[in-house]
């Protein structure tokens, strides 16, 4: 669904933020994509949402190179960006609404896909207030909200819990797994949260540096490095760490 190959973003000042990246993401995937800070996360999927241009290499989404076909490839996808803004004065419904009509949804379905998309976030009893007196876990549903309207395959959420409480934390992933199951929506998320990850993925990439490290199944990954770390039932976080801070 997603492959990127020797995917490198050299920024203006020389520095080398992704090192020949190769990636797969698979139709149907949870993918978590895993680094420590400074490892070009948000680079990476700046460019594999058509926002950043490559310095090398390519990606392909769906079969179709996103450099050629970058419009009709938008359609195909949905963001919820690390950091963005809301129009503050705006009802959840007319923030959706906005979107849906950027996106070339037909006046006459446009009512019904922002219902829809507020009832699957669990915002459609909110919908009438301003974003502005929105909590931070509301607005980050109202995000996702916004990343599906348009229906895409493919969805990236860039540490979509983020400074979310516990509860927060739940809410955003069981959304996530109910896109995943019920709508058939393929996921690239990263998360600082290894727990999370390993709690809602499927697979994994780990990058450092630029580079990846590891990709693969999360339990034939943890599996696969029992005995080189030596213990029996490694987690997550304990493969991480073994994989970024090995020299
Ligand atoms: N416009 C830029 N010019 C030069 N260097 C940049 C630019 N943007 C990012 N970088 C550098 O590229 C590296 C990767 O940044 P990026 O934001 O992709 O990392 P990240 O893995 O998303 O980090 P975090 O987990 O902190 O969000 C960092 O060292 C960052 O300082």
């Amino acid at each position: 669904m997603i492959l990127a190959e020797k995917l490198t973003k050299r920024y203006d000042n020389g520095f080398i933020a992704v090192n020949e990246l190769q990636l797969h993401v698979k139709k149907g995937d949870i993918y978590g994509f895993l680094g420590p800070n400074g490892a070009g996360k948000t680079t990476t999927i700046r460019m594999l949402t058509g926002l950043l241009t490559p310095s090398e290499g390519n990606i392909r989404i769906n079969g179709m190179d996103l450099q050629e076909h970058v419009t009709n490839i938008k359609q195909y996808i949905g963001v919820l960006p690390e950091s963005h803004g809301y129009y503050d004065w705006m009802t959840g419904t007319e923030y959706l609404t906005l979107f849906a009509e950027l996106y070339g949804i037909a006046k006459e379905k446009r009512k019904l896909r922002v219902a829809e998309v507020l009832e699957l976030v669990g915002l459609y009893d909110k919908s009438h207030i301003a974003v502005g007196q929105y909590s931070r876990g509301m607005r980050q549903r109202l995000g996702i909200a916004k990343a599906i309207v348009h229906e895409p395959a493919i969805i990236f959420l860039d540490e979509p819990t983020l400074g979310l409480d516990p509860q927060g934390q739940k809410d955003i992933q069981s959304i996530i797994r109910d896109l995943n199951t019920r709508h058939q929506i393929t996921i690239f998320i990263t998360s600082h949260l290894l727990k999370e990850i390993s709690e809602i993925c499927n697979r994994v990439a780990i990058v450092n540096r630029g580079k990846l490290v590891e990709e693969g199944e999360i339990s034939t990954l943890l599996q696969g490095y029992r005995e080189i770390i030596g213990v029996e039932n490694p987690t997550l976080e304990e493969v991480f760490f073994y994989l970024t801070n090995k020299k």
